[in-house]
């Protein structure tokens, strides 16, 4: 058939059917599945899912542990869906924010057997689109109507998206007259990242780097809970200071979780869970956040050896993996006050960054 839509185009169609409350066709070798988003599913698609019997929410490992059911999977649960329940119970699964109040949301049917693909398929769409990380699925004999995709293409992570650099243009910015911003646009409908070059950069010298991941509240409102405003300031104003430098600016909201799961976190945070457990607790793993955008952006930029400013060794660890020679590592400890104190040691403790 003519016009079909490549891999990453299908991907994208995915992520914005479960936003909008559509199903997606997952297929794996034993057939179809039909995979809905449990924070978008709506009480007619349930009862729908229902009547064609042996629907399954889906869930991590980390929320299983947080639930205290078994994750036969490894990284997935699938939880059978008992013919009377009802949406109020698939939320309560799916969403932590009632975890305190209503603690026993159990007892649990763990699956354990089968091909689990196409559910790690669709824990990964809903993950792509910024959704709760939980899943409602049902086996189909058909799915007309409905995007389709296989479930190796979704796995398939290995192929990251490709960036394009759609546009760029002089900015005169107050640390430095000289400044120019690239809009870099992936292939695969996710968000478009943007590198800001400061000065007048020399590609045969180590370039003064930073990788900024977006903090909508600390970049943009002053936040006292984080330190990603100062360090977004202190790092463009060393860029000045010294003449050149890039900073990437990477829509990776809240460790690549989105502003909504981010604020979740921030929720439970005030119920006394810190950072890393506050993610896990909704399912997700401390750092969701792909650095290999962040070293394809560079390569595209003919950028490829750094000074990064960052206090975190992972990071540097994966420019390096992706070829990126990391010169020196610049520390950039700023914006500590009385109310982050707590969430930079639970980093330091957890996420092994230098203090
Ligand atoms: N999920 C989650 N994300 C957070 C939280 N606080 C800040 N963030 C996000 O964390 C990202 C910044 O990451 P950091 O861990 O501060 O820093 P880093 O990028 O790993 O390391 P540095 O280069 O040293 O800054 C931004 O995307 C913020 O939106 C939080 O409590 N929970
Ligand atoms: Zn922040």
């Amino acid at each position: 058939m003519p016009f079909q839509p490549t891999p990453a185009q299908a991907k994208a169609q995915a992520h914005a059917a479960l936003r909008i409350g559509l199903g997606v066709g997952i297929r794996d070798d034993d057939g179809l599945w039909v995979a809905f988003a449990a924070e978008t599913l709506s009480p007619d698609q349930l009862s729908q899912a229902l009547d064609l019997g042996g629907a399954e929410l889906i869930i991590t490992h980390r929320r299983a542990e947080t639930l205290k059911t078994a994750a036969y999977f490894g990284d997935v649960a699938r939880l059978a869906i008992q013919s009377d329940a009802n949406l109020r119970w698939i939320r309560g699964v799916a969403d932590p924010a009632t975890d305190l109040s209503t603690p026993m949301k159990g007892p649990f049917r763990s699956l354990r057997d089968g091909d689990p693909r196409a559910h790690r398929a669709a824990i990964l769409l809903c993950k792509a689109a910024h959704l709760l990380p939980a899943a409602v699925m049902v086996r189909v004999q058909s799915a007309e109507g409905l995007s389709i995709l296989t479930a190796s293409e979704v796995l398939a992570q290995a192929d990251t998206a490709h960036y394009n650099d759609i546009v760029h243009a002089a900015l005169p910015m107050a640390v430095s007259n000289e400044g120019r911003v690239h809009v870099f646009r992936p292939d695969d409908g996710s968000a478009e990242h943007y590198a800001i070059e400061v000065g007048k950069i020399d590609p045969n010298k180590p370039i003064l780097t930073r990788l900024h991941s977006a903090c909508f509240t600390g970049d943009l409102l002053g936040s006292l809970k984080c330190d990603c405003g100062p360090q977004l300031r202190g790092a463009m104003a060393q860029m000045g200071a010294q003449g050149a430098g890039i900073l990437l600016y990477l829509n990776q909201e809240g460790r690549g979780i989105g502003l909504a799961n981010k604020m979740r976190a921030y929720f439970l945070q005030d119920q006394g869970f810190d950072t890393v457990e506050a993610n896990h607790r909704i399912g997700f793993e401390d750092d969701e956040r792909d650095f290999r955008i962040g070293a394809s952006i560079l390569n595209k930029l003919g950028v490829g050896n750094i000074k990064l400013l960052t206090n975190n060794p992972n990071k540097v660890a994966r420019m390096e993996d992706m070829g990126i020679t990391v010169s020196e590592r610049v520390p950039l400890i700023v914006g500590e006050n009385p109310v982050n104190s707590a969430y930079l040691k639970t980093k330091a403790a957890k996420s092994g960054h230098l203090l």
